[in-house]
């Protein structure tokens, strides 16, 4: 298998990068030592932006980045728009979140597509609508009304864009899956002309029993590897290597996919505080309040667990709604206390994650807005409950320090019991992260 991987990659005007350029990423392969110094020397010359995407990505595109604050690439776009401009089918697996994966891919969609021509040429295919309305804003801001960019999301009102796509085919397609699986089956529009494939939350999506069947169907049936170029892109990509056998395997890429492996050995982003309270479940409600109090946010989320099936039979209130109620009744800050769960309808889900945009907030949510959620003024992160997984930590713990050049210190608490402290331990081994302990008298004793 030729696929490679690129932990190490970067600089960009470089001979190197001009040899990536012209197509011959068969070279990629055999990175050597030597290769990589040389490149960590061409990394402190620090390419701009526009360097990076010379003579590939359109200038009026280029122009709209620059004007929106997006001048230095990123570690992560130095990485890997060497890659994803030479039109190569690449896993981008950025391991720290807020990295900047939705600029890396949306700069490659814009490299490939005709701007003059009335046809779906790039999908973007992502797990949440939220996530969706966001990467939307995004590519509509960089095509600046040069192309259509078309939102189709679950709950948006498809019987209308069905139309609209007939009657005018839009270049650029952000989509859950559900949604674009209906309107491909209603035969809406084809996928003949797609030349570029994103697949963001990867992971998420192929680990979601809702929506992985449809996902092999995009990948493999509706269009083919062949004819289009594949990006995939994830924080987090358990047994990645794995992953890059099957992509070849199972044909959802070409078998020169490039595994673009940023930052494997520090997952976490490196200017996070993170700490932990034990405290028992009554407690907890109050924990929460001192905290709030204590810390005095500039704006936080508050990650609460799903509802068990066992619980809703029994006739109990979810927690989001226990946290958002006795929030609303006892915080005394100035931040508005939000909700947003998977069960809500799609019109508040809507309503929350706008006003969330515009001010201050106190959002309790579910795991639902650990994926891709871009809240730059999120500063404190609450684990309410314990997250499930590493990586839900990881995801969650994202959701904060998420403005790449700035170092200001963000914190994320995860309150916890006495027996939870070993999976808390297991977390912090696995994502090579230090958490400390504020003792619950410490903070209850702020109050005073
Ligand atoms: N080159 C850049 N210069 C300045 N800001 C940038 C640049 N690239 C991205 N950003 C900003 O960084 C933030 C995080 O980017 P983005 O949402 O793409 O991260 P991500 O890698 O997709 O994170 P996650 O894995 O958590 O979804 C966004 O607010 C984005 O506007």
């Amino acid at each position: 298998m030729a696929a490679a991987s690129m932990a190490a990659f970067s600089g960009c005007a470089s001979p190197l990068y001009s040899t990536l350029r012209s197509g011959l990423t068969s070279r990629l392969a055999p990175f050597t030592l030597r290769h990589r110094h040389r490149l960590r020397r061409l990394r402190a010359s620090a390419a701009t932006l526009r360097e990076v995407c010379a003579g590939r990505v359109p200038e009026h595109v280029l122009q709209r980045a620059e004007e929106v604050g997006y001048v230095v690439p990123t570690e992560v776009q130095e990485q890997s728009l060497p890659v994803l401009l030479s039109g190569q089918d690449c896993i981008l697996h950025a391991q720290v979140t807020g990295s900047g994966k939705t600029l890396a891919y949306l700069l490659s969609v814009f490299s490939a597509i005709d701007f003059g021509r009335s046809s779906v040429q790039a999908l973007v295919v992502v797990p949440t609508r939220e996530l969706g309305m966001q990467v939307t804003k995004v590519a509509r801001i960089l095509a600046a009304k040069a192309c259509t960019v078309m939102a189709l999301l679950d709950g948006g009102m498809l019987r209308r864009q069905k139309s609209w796509v007939k009657a005018e085919p839009p270049a650029i397609i952000v989509a859950t899956v559900a949604s674009l699986c209906q309107m491909i089956e209603k035969r809406a529009f084809s996928l003949q002309s797609m030349r570029v494939l994103v697949i963001d939350e990867v992971d998420f999506i192929f680990g979601s029993s809702k929506q992985v069947s449809s996902l092999r169907k995009i990948l493999t049936s509706y269009s083919a590897a062949s004819s289009r170029q594949t990006i995939f892109a994830s924080a987090s990509i358990p047994q990645h290597n794995r992953f890059v056998h099957d992509c070849v395997q199972h044909k959802w890429t070409k078998t020169d996919v490039i595994h673009v492996h940023v930052n494997p050995v520090q997952p976490m982003p490196s200017h996070l505080l993170h700490k932990y309270a034990i405290c028992s479940k009554k407690e907890r409600l109050h924990v929460l309040l001192s905290l709030l109090e204590k810390d005095a946010p500039k704006s936080g989320i508050i990650f609460v667990a799903e509802q068990s099936e066992k619980s809703k039979k029994a006739g109990h209130p979810p927690s989001t709604t226990v946290v958002v109620e006795f929030l609303r009744t006892t915080y005394m800050g100035s931040l508005e206390v939000l909700l947003l769960e998977e069960d809500m309808n799609f019109n508040a889900r809507a309503t929350s994650f706008t006003e969330v945009k515009g001010k201050g907030f106190l959002l309790v949510s579910t795991d639902i807005a650990s994926r891709g959620f871009d809240l730059p003024q999120t500063s404190h992160i609450y684990n309410f409950d314990l997250p499930k997984t590493a990586t839900d930590y990881l995801h969650r713990a994202g959701r904060t320090g998420r403005e790449p050049f700035s170092k200001s210190a963000c914190s994320v608490t995860t309150l916890i019991t006495e027996d939870e402290h070993f999976v808390l331990q297991r977390f912090q081994n696995e994502l090579k992260f230090h958490c400390e302990e504020l003792p619950v008298e410490s903070i209850f004793a702020f109050n005073l």
